[in-house]
């Protein structure tokens, strides 16, 4: 469905505590092979472990990994030593300055970073899916402050995308909420977005 709506990236959504799109990693893998070689596959894991990660991605296969959480032990450069063909994105929940700094201090050692709206201090973890918009300022502060490619996430839709990228500038964009319909995905609202992304760069 999102490759024929003319998306670049798929999203696998792993094991999450919170979030509308999570897949379990037989069907992940089963999409991760079937789609065109073309197309990169992120595998958004909610793992904090270097294991927990090298672990689920060799259950799914993916050309890349979102990591949607902080690590609590090991390092990034450890992930990326054992799986140097696989790209790693690091997400970022833009909340405050701090994040800045967060986004700052790991860009050495990410292939690029994705800048979301979750909240990994609730009772019940949000690291993504939330739909909601976060301080655009506080992620262009970040695009303007790091070498590498910055995707942006959170509560983007038809209406708001053509402000976002105005405003932040960035390199690619990723949504969840808003192109689902009863919380599947919905192609008409896919292709719209894309449509509406796909005409901004025209004009
Ligand atoms: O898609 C999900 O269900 C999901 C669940 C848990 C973590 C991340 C998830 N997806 C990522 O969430 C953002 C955008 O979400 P939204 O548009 O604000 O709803 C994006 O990075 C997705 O890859």
């Amino acid at each position: 469905m999102a490759v024929d709506a003319g998306a670049d990236i798929l999203g696998l959504v792993g094991h999450m505590p919170s979030g509308p799109g999570i897949i379990s990693d037989g069907l992940a893998a089963e999409i991760a092979a079937w789609v065109p070689e073309s197309m990169e596959t992120f595998l958004l894991t909610s793992e904090t472990t270097v294991a927990g990660i090298l672990a689920h991605h060799r259950r799914v296969n993916s050309t890349a990994l979102q990591l949607v959480d902080e690590l609590i032990d090991g390092h990034l450069s450890d992930i990326k030593a054992a799986l140097p063909e696989v790209k790693l994105v690091q997400v970022i929940h833009v909340i405050n300055q701090y994040s800045v700094q967060q986004a700052q201090q790991v860009a050495q050692y990410v292939d690029a970073l994705l800048l979301d709206s979750g909240n990994p201090n609730a009772v019940i973890k949000e690291l993504g899916g939330t739909g909601r918009v976060h301080n655009w300022q506080l992620s262009k502060d970040i695009v303007d402050s790091v070498d590498l490619p910055v995707y942006l996430a959170g509560g983007l839709n038809h209406s708001n995308v053509s402000k976002a990228v105005a405003q932040v500038k960035p390199h690619g964009l990723d949504l969840c909420s808003s192109v689902r319909t009863h919380h599947a995905l919905d192609v008409e609202k896919l292709s719209e977005f894309i449509n509406q992304v796909k005409s901004m760069t025209v004009n």
